[in-house]
């Protein structure tokens, strides 16, 4: 029976993607055939795991699981074939006809938008393309393949350009095929010939040595007359790299099997290799990477741990073994006393477990803490690429706030360029100071001309510049550095004049500035009471007319922003205006205050002054257009 053929459309990120691929945004064509083979050596690990777990699949053969590499010179085309668990046609539509990644649409953007293909390919390189990698090398691609379980099997065929053709065919074997119909060998492009049996040794060898089932390829000779056909040949030493002592692995291998398993192409920046002995034994075979995947931030974006027992591969992205803020870790552990059915939800509770993940947690933190120490070019660049999620291992990890926190690098005013560790900062400390100060904002910029700055440059204090919207969180829960505690400039007093040390002088100044200012701060805070709780003078000012500032305990605007985001609804904290009582403009206001306190010109000047605090810091006004009219009308007078 001739089946219909359907032909449908990729999904238009797909279409995008494709075009990219086929426009050879890789320079390095060979991983073609390591995108395949990894897609065929995960369908095997599924189908072994699902004939170990599912009591309907109990009766088929999985001992001679294999990948076969298949060479047709004269129709140009090289197959690849697995015996693994197939896929049915709507995996094919589902799997390959569609990107499910959360973030595709904006990175498609960003490729386009690069201004050269090395942005590009570096670009699409934190992507992986999986799959669609063939296109580089194929003009057409034709998949065959059978879901285990099911009766028939789909032909699925495109050229890339847009469209795919279905077909369902019968008396197909479980698995898949994939036949690349290639594209003529162009060295100038990069093309190799990829015919050729010992350009297809080379890639397996160099890129697919360690997968663990056999990849075989038959004989290039036919069989002569009467003689039977020769074996076919196993290409790969399918040793699990992680299974081997670390003596024995070149760092080449290392880097090459976290290629395979990232689908980066850059080297990674550390490498984690462990064995645990006793009552729970496992091996782990972990990496730091060089640079951050793009869905670093999105929700969805995945854990970069498989899980194995026994060498088989049980799942990917195992949550259970690495905490969120170190979902960039990628690699692999192996248990050897777990079960095989052990699903998500037991590992969640599993006791042994915790203890494998508290271990590589501490291992992994380790290492990062030795590179800072050795390699401080390459902790800046890990830093820059994964401080971000680190930071919120403070929040959510609070077995190992310390580790962390030796971790944290930060901008400061130490220095313009170079950050700096809490440590160094806390050598620098000023005699009697005992606090940490810091601002957070959205740029250094603006947080090194906020007003909450000034008298601390002045008196010669350093404050750590905090500019990532999840440093307003950790900072808040981090009790202390060191015996240190993390002090925002813009919160509660800032005591720098000496007064808290019982300087009599500094008191006496302090008193009598109060008393002159007796009659507009009451005023003004009642003025203000829409805006602000309360308004007071300030030691931390020293060439602004006013700043405002929170309790030591205030939600910051930022984060209520953040919250509101997040669609948390919260009441407005009302935060303080803090006056400069030497700032010609507030004297100038207390004069007036002074002589007619009923002039209305006076509550338009104190919103002024309000809403010029709030510019300062970079906040957001309660009524720009108000605040614009207020201000164009003042300056006219005095025209
Ligand atoms: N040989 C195969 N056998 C069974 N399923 C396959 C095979 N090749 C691909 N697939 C299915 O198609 C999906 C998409 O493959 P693709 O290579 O594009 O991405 P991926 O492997 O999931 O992701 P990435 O390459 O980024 O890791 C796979 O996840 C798998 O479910």
């Amino acid at each position: 029976m001739v089946s219909s053929v359907e032909t449908l459309e990729f999904q238009a990120e797909t279409r995008q993607l494709l075009r990219l691929v086929i426009h050879s945004i890789y320079s390095n064509k060979d991983i073609f055939l390591r995108e395949l083979i990894s897609n065929a050596s995960d369908a095997l690990d599924k189908l072994r795991l699902e004939s170990l777990t599912d009591s309907s699949l109990a009766g088929i053969d999985t001992d001679d699981l294999h990948i076969a590499l298949e060479v047709d010179a004269d129709a140009r085309t090289l197959t690849v074939r697995d015996n693994g668990v197939g896929m049915s046609r709507d995996d094919l539509v589902d799997l390959i006809g569609t990107i499910a990644k959360s973030g595709t649409a904006g990175l498609l953007e960003k490729i386009k938008e690069s201004q050269d293909a090395a942005t590009a390919e570096n670009l699409i390189g934190q992507f992986g393309v999986g799959f669609y990698s063939a296109f580089m090398v194929a003009d057409r691609v034709t998949v065959l393949t059978r879901r285990v379980g099911t009766e028939s099997g789909t032909r699925w065929e495109s050229d890339g350009e847009g469209t795919y053709e279905l077909q369902a065919v019968d008396g197909l074997p479980v698995g898949t095929s994939v036949t690349l119909h290639l594209k003529p060998a162009d060295s100038e492009d990069g093309l190799a010939d990829y015919l050729s049996g010992s350009k297809i040794r080379q890639i397996v060898k160099q890129y697919s040595d360690f997968i663990r089932w056999p990849i075989r390829m038959a004989p290039e000779q036919a069989a002569a007359e009467g003689e039977s056909a020769p074996e076919p040949e196993t290409l790969n030493s399918m040793k699990a790299l992680w299974a081997r002592p670390r003596a024995e692995v070149a760092e080449e291998e290392y880097n090459e099997f976290y290629q395979q398993i990232s689908h980066d192409w850059l080297a990674p920046a550390e490498t984690i290799h462990m064995r645990a002995e006793g009552a729970f034994e496992y091996e782990a075979l972990l990496f730091i990477p060089a640079q951050a995947p793009f869905d670093l931030f999105s929700r969805e974006s995945r854990r970069g741990v498989q899980l194995y027992v026994k060498r088989v591969f049980i799942m990917d992205d195992c949550e259970a073994l690495m905490p969120d803020y170190l979902r960039f870790v990628k690699g692999v552990v192996d248990a050897h006393d777990l079960s095989l059915n052990v699903s998500r939800e037991i590992l969640q509770h599993d006791r042994q477990i915790h203890g494998v993940r508290r271990r590589l947690v501490k291992k992994v933190l380790g290492a990062l803490k030795d590179m800072q120490a050795k390699d401080t070019e390459r902790y800046a660049k890990v830093w820059g690429e994964f401080g971000r999620a680190l930071k919120e291992g403070l929040i959510e990890d609070t077995d190992n706030t310390k580790a962390l926190l030796e971790l944290v690098s930060a901008a400061s005013t130490h220095d313009p360029e170079e950050p700096t560790t809490l440590r160094a900062y806390v050598e620098r400390m000023k005699d009697g100071q005992d606090a940490i100060y810091y601002l957070t904002g959205e740029t250094r910029a603006m947080v090194e001309n906020s007003p909450h700055m000034e008298a601390l440059t002045a008196k010669g204090y350093e404050v750590l510049i905090l500019t990532d919207p999840v440093d307003e969180v950790w900072v808040d829960r981090v009790p202390d550095f060191d015996g240190h505690r993390l002090q925002s400039i813009a919160k509660g007093q800032v005591d720098l004049d000496g007064e808290a040390d019982g300087d009599e002088a500094g008191d006496a100044e302090k008193a009598k500035r109060e008393e002159e200012f007796a009659g507009l701060l009451p005023w003004l805070t009642d003025a203000l009471s829409a805006h602000v709780k309360q308004v007071r003078l300030s030691s931390r000012l020293t060439t602004s007319a006013a700043c405002i500032v929170g309790e030591a305990h205030d939600v910051t605007p930022t984060l209520e922003k953040m919250y509101r985001a997040m669609g948390q609804e919260l009441p407005t904290v009302k935060r303080i205006l803090e006056l400069n009582p030497t700032h010609p403009l507030v004297t100038a206001l207390r004069t007036a205050h002074g002589a007619n306190a009923q002039d209305p010109a006076l509550a338009e000047i104190a919103e002024l002054v309000h809403g010029s605090a709030l510019l300062a810091e970079g906040g957001d006004l309660p009524d720009p257009a108000r605040f614009t009219r207020l201000l164009t009308d003042h300056l006219a007078r005095t025209l």
